[in-house]
């Protein structure tokens, strides 16, 4: 007879094997020990299965098959090999199971070491465990943390055999045997069949040695000692197993057939060569134990190993060695604690590379129905984000995010808005509503939607609309979120009203605009179509028990889709807000949360940051602004998602820019040569295959080799849009956090607005706004602004003046222009050649923000973000005023107090700030003065 099968025929102990794999198992070998070795159970622990399933291709097939059309979740995957494996173990040693009266034959599976702090957690798992698996000779491993210790007892309580992990104390182990005890009187006393209930307490060994020896160098003089400590621990405790097992509590529950738990010898694995590799199976040999071995002890004892009952030999030397090591100044019980918080680290740890690695083969089967991110950052800046990507792994940063864990920000109500997270999971719930309601806007002949909002509320639908474009069959879907009257004017002159279908959408119900907006076209609509039928033509979108939702109600719209509350604005274009408009404009929404999935189970909180792109990307950005001063995000799109920036710039921009610090995103700016970026930005290129443009392609590669920092996200088609939604929601927060803000309020846009309403309400009284004092005035333009800056601008003449405020412009600030005129193609490509002219000249990042939109947008960093900014603000007199219904001033006024309001601000701010405001109704020459004298102050 072998060595090994000796160990439990002549000494009643039982050899498990601490390994499993999925080819090992599948050949044979598993049986082969089982039927040659008397193998009597197997274990299993996070570090094994990531050697399993991280290192080798085994379980390829079966992932092919999950994946090979479908999606699944990084965690569902990985539990999901990890159970058919020890469902398989667990089948090959039924017949132990069996033969021994339920006393061997287990498989061991462990709870998730993520959860070894938390009682409730560890209990939620290790009875989800035992379901899904579902046999009998389960195990579940539990660790032996002050929070597994209750655990123990209860799922002992519930009938559920338990493998307590990460011993190394005696005295903790007494509480196991207890807490066991206690729970099976209590199981017994329910009625349970305690004959039916294992137990083992895995008391480790060699990781006791490794560490003790470590610090018997350090203490010197004690080097007898070394080597001896572990086996010396455990031959006590087993003393104590005798004196546990054997009181009349015992003796009453054995007395029903309970078994005893027993102590078994884990980590055996010989850590240091110099030691026996058999070391700690020969010296521990002793009845009702069990001893799991790693296969190469297991082979080595087999080998050359020696069975002989030494577990009771010398015990009073085990004292003294105990005794020694207390003299030496090594306190066990603190070696055992400490021994504790390594292993759950050690644990967390392979947890983490086991599920990187399947988050790895996950995104490489998706193929490119997952858009692909990749980074070059450059040496320093990738070293620094590796650094933030490790911090947010070794603080479980990632789980905690989706926990809903404010301390991941700063702790003050993140908490409470943090409802995007599981939106796309609950709108696929609801899909039929949003079909349905697509199909009765196309049976109804629509040609077209018009979505009435600002910020959160428009951005995502503009950007759904022009990426999807005009669906056949279907109306096609526009917005309004200017107050400009030629604005509303145009977007009027463009839709036939008596088919068109206007989306109100306003998160808070409150926001100036949409209300104005839908005020003007319910009037206009009565007037076309009769007050009956108008609200027919009208559909709200907005939070519950809002004043909008009321209205609503009260003018009889078509339908009110109700959002959720725990999503700010910005947040919400996976939510009705961005799928309501989606819906009436023809687009599937079932295909656009699928692939809106993939992307948030790529994010997903068990996939560690390393292979997370939402970490990833959030990191390089906060890390490329807080350390580097690269915080200018320059978004390059290719043809075809080139939209994309004006909603990502909201998310980036009014999540991060406040309290002095913050992101700049820099949309619109085509792509230029090295030459004319400094050093403070990022570029983030989103390419579309099949779309791309040659000369971007080109103009980043030029940028990649001249050290600039490029991250590349391939989108394989334009349907993969609503992954970039949540890959850049879930960056934005990680970005805020390395920021240390909060990522979900939006503090100083509410300066403005109470601004703006303070001076529209005093306009209707008085019929005007205040009358204003111009630092400069001539036929054409008036120059405005306030004290400190007319200080900084002492200057004669237009040209001058604006010359003069240019000048302020240094190298890592940037430049805004804030045009409160008509947002059309004509003022747009005007303004747009003279924000490049400053760009080229001073290599500084520039923007391009109409008004009142930015507002609800960017706003928010340029007054709460860092001072960079040097605003030049252009306000006009419309060719014409628009009346609004109900209110005495129409929208020229409202545009002009909203100008106002902002300025206002932006001075109290202390921003760099002037106001050119175009005077007689020709607003496209005057756009054409303020750029031309912008231009003339770079030549
Ligand atoms: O949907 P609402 O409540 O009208 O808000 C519109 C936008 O205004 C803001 O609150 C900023 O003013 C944004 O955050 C938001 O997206
Ligand atoms: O149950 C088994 C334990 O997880 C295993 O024996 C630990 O061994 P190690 O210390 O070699 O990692």
């Amino acid at each position: 007879m072998n060595a090994l099968k000796a160990l439990f025929t002549e000494h009643e102990q039982a050899v498990w094997l601490d390994f499993v794999a999925r080819g090992f198992i599948a050949k044979g070998e598993l049986k082969a020990l089982v039927e040659n070795d008397d193998l009597r159970g197997v274990t299993s622990n996070p570090a094994i299965f990531e050697k399993a399933i991280g290192h080798t291709a085994e379980y390829d097939d079966s992932l092919k098959a999950v994946l090979g059309q479908g999606d699944a979740r990084v965690i569902d995957l990985y539990e999901g090999l990890a159970i058919e494996d020890i469902q398989n173990a667990a089948d090959v040693l039924r017949p132990v199971y069996e033969a021994s009266d339920g006393a061997d034959g287990y498989v061991s599976l462990e709870v998730s070491p993520y959860l070894a702090l938390d009682t409730e957690e560890t209990l939620n798992e290790a009875r989800r465990l035992h379901r899904a698996v579902g046999r009998d000779n389960l195990m579940v491993k539990v660790p032996a943390t002050p929070a597994g210790l209750p655990a123990i007892r209860q799922l002992t309580a519930e009938g559920i055999s338990v493998n307590i992990t990460l011993l190394f104390s005696q005295s903790v182990y007494e509480e196991v045997a207890h807490a066991f005890i206690d729970g099976l009187t209590e199981f017994g006393e329910k009625g349970g069949d305690v004959s039916r209930v294992a137990s083992v307490a895995s008391f480790f060994i060699s990781r006791i040695d490794s560490l003790v020896d470590k610090k018997l160098d350090a203490v010197g003089g004690y080097e007898d000692l070394k080597g001896k400590v572990a086996i010396a621990n455990a031959k006590l405790a087993y003393q104590r197993y005798k004196r546990i097992f054997s009181g009349p509590k015992w003796e009453a529950l054995e007395a029903r057939g309970a078994k005893a738990q027993r102590l078994l010898w884990a980590s055996t694995g010989t850590k240091n060569k110099a030691y026996s590799d058999v070391l700690y199976v020969e010296e521990l040999i002793g009845k009702n134990t069990v001893n799991t071995m790693p296969p190469a002890t297991m082979d080595a004892f087999r080998d050359h190993g020696r069975a002989r009952a030494t577990l009771e030999e010398g015990i009073d030397e085990a004292e003294a060695v105990m005794a020694r090591l207390a003299e030496a100044g090594i306190d066990i019980e603190a070696v055992a604690r400490q021994l504790v918080d390594e292993g759950v680290q050690l644990f967390v740890d392979a947890a983490d590379a086991l599920l990187g690695a399947v988050a790895g083969k996950r995104a490489a089967l998706l193929g490119h129905r997952l858009d692909a991110q990749t980074c070059k950052l450059g040496e320093a800046l990738q070293a620094a984000t590796d650094k933030a990507i490790e911090s947010w792994r070794a603080s479980g940063a990632i789980r905690r995010l989706w926990a809903h864990d404010k301390t991941v920000w700063t702790g003050r109500d993140e908490d409470k808005w943090l409802g995007w997270l599981r939106i796309v999971e609950d709108e696929l719930e609801r899909v039929d509503l949003y079909e349905s309601f697509a199909e009765e806007i196309r049976a109804e002949g629509f040609t077209d939607v018009v979505v009435l909002g600002m910020g959160g509320s428009s951005l995502g639908p503009e950007v759904i609309a022009a990426t999807y474009g005009h669906r056949e069959g279907f109306p096609k879907l526009r917005i309004l979120d200017s107050t400009d009257p030629d604005e509303v004017r145009s977007v009027e002159a463009a839709v036939t009203l008596e088919t068109t279908l206007f989306i109100v959408a306003s998160k808070s119900g409150s926001t100036l605009e949409p209300n104005v907006f839908r005020d003007y076209f319910l009037g206009r609509m009565k007037e076309v179509v009769g007050p009956e039928k108008a609200g027919r033509h009208f559909v709200a979108v907005t939070d519950p028990g809002s004043a909008m939702e009321k209205a609503a109600k009260d003018d009889n719209f078509r339908k009110i889709f109700l959002g959720v509350p725990q999503i700010g604005g910005r947040y919400s274009v996976l939510s009705a807000f961005g799928l309501v408009p989606a819906a009436a404009a023809g687009v599937e929404i079932r295909d656009f949360l699928d692939s809106a999935r993939m992307m948030v189970r790529s994010c997903g909180p068990a996939v560690p940051p390393a292979a997370n792109p939402g970490v990833r990307l959030g990191a390089a950005i906060g890390t490329a602004a807080k350390e580097f001063g690269r915080d200018k995000i320059t978004i390059i799109a290719s043809p075809g998602i080139d939209t994309f920036g004006t909603w990502a710039e909201q998310l980036i921009a009014e999540s991060t820019g406040k309290e002095g610090v913050g992101i700049i995103p820099v949309e619109g700016e085509p792509v230029g040569v090295p030459a004319v970026y400094g050093e403070d930005r990022l570029f983030v290129y989103l390419r579309l295959n099949g779309h791309a443009d040659a000369r971007q392609d080109e103009a980043v590669k030029i940028l990649e080799s001249e050290a600039q920092p490029v991250v590349r996200i391939d989108l394989d088609k334009v349907e993969r849009l609503p992954q970039e939604f949540f890959r850049f929601e879930i960056a934005t927060a990680v970005a805020g956090a390395v920021l240390g803000i909060n990522p979900f309020d939006q503090p100083d846009v509410e300066a403005s607005k109470i601004e703006t309403k303070k001076l529209f309400a005093a306009a209707e009284e008085t019929g005007a706004l205040p009358a204003e004092t111009p630092i400069f005035e001539d036929d054409t333009v008036a120059l405005y602004a306030d004290a400190a800056n007319v200080e900084a601008l002492r200057q004669d003449g237009f040209e001058a003046i604006v010359g003069a405020h240019l000048a302020r412009v240094k190298p890592g600030d940037y430049l805004a222009l804030l045009a409160y005129v008509e947002r059309n193609e004509a003022h747009h490509a005007i303004l747009q050649e003279a924000r490049l002219a400053v760009r080229d000249a001073r290599q500084v990042a520039t923007c391009l923000e109409f008004g009142p939109r930015f507002l609800h947008s960017t706003g928010q960093a340029y007054k709460g973000g860092p001072t960079s900014g040097v605003f030049l603000q252009i306000t006009a007199d419309p060719s014409a005023d628009l009346p609004i219904p109900g209110r005495k001033l129409g929208f020229a006024t409202v545009i002009a107090a909203q100008a106002r309001g902002d300025f206002a601000v932006l001075a109290e701010r202390k921003r760099r700030a002037l106001r050119v405001h175009i005077k007689g109704g020709d607003v496209a020459s005057g756009v054409k003065r303020v750029a031309a004298a912008i231009k003339a102050a770079t030549a």
